[in-house]
């Protein structure tokens, strides 16, 4: 695991944008996994500034989110659909039909993780996972728990993730309850994992992750087992490493 910590914003933006830049470069065709939440906005921004100045192209690139909603409409301002629209893919020139986010409206919605899951295996491996990580050590929507589920699968969203995610609501209720996301079994089959982790607020979790034991209690801990994981962290999220 390589842990890097960075001073700015901006320098972590530019270092996790330029090792997405990077591996575009030099496979157009990348399979991306990606992520939503605050955590990375800012490097989508540097990606859309990348396209924009000619430097990378998602042409032939694809992508595949880590989790969605249930009961969103995909139109809705807080479904990941939408923010994946709005922070990136409107603003790059990735194909349409390129983009793959579960569908947390399916009428059944054990046949769309099924499809899912198929989906990512027919695909083949994802190049490069983007990660973010929930204060509880959650990765995707996968929570803490005793067992974990391998592959995409329904979830119960925990009180504090959903009070956690209501900044991006109207009100605190309208937040779901249920998730459809990729299992950590899933995450765990890319080539490469980016995590990238910023504020005083998760210092403790990535402490946990990252230096703790490997447990279902902290899902993120189980990317101590991958064999190529790179950290991006600020200084406030990397302050309790040792
Ligand atoms: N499903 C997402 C996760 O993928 C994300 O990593 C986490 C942290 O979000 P933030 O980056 O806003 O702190 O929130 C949500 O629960």
């Amino acid at each position: 695991m390589n842990i890097l910590t960075f001073q700015t914003q901006d320098a972590l933006n530019q270092a996790g944008a330029g090792i997405i830049t990077a591996l575009l470069q030099t496979n157009p065709n990348a399979r991306l996994g990606l992520a939503t939440g605050g955590t990375p906005v800012g490097i989508y921004e540097e990606l859309v500034r990348a396209y924009q100045a000619g430097t990378v192209s998602f042409q032939n690139a694809s992508s595949f989110n880590l989790d969605e909603y249930i009961g969103l409409e995909r139109t809705h301002e807080a479904s990941y659909y939408t923010f994946m629209q709005q922070h990136l893919f409107s603003q790059i020139d990735i194909a349409p039909e390129r983009c793959h986010i579960p569908n947390g409206k399916a009428d059944d919605l054990d046949a769309e993780c099924l499809r899912y899951e198929k989906l990512l295996e027919d695909s083949g491996q994802i190049d490069l996972q983007l990660l973010g990580i929930g204060h509880n050590g959650h990765i995707g929507f996968n929570e803490p728990d005793g067992t974990l589920t391998r592959g995409t699968h329904v979830v119960q969203l925990r009180e504090q993730t959903r009070e956690a995610n209501a900044r991006f609501f109207d009100t605190p209720d309208q937040v779901p309850t249920q998730a459809i996301t990729m299992g950590v079994g899933t995450i765990l089959k890319a080539k490469m994992i980016l995590l990238v982790v910023r504020g005083r607020d998760k210092a403790e979790i990535v402490k946990q992750a990252l230096q703790g034991p490997i447990t279902t209690e902290c899902p993120a801990s189980l990317l101590q087992t991958h064999p190529h994981v790179v950290v991006l962290l600020d200084q406030e999220a990397g302050s309790l490493l040792v």
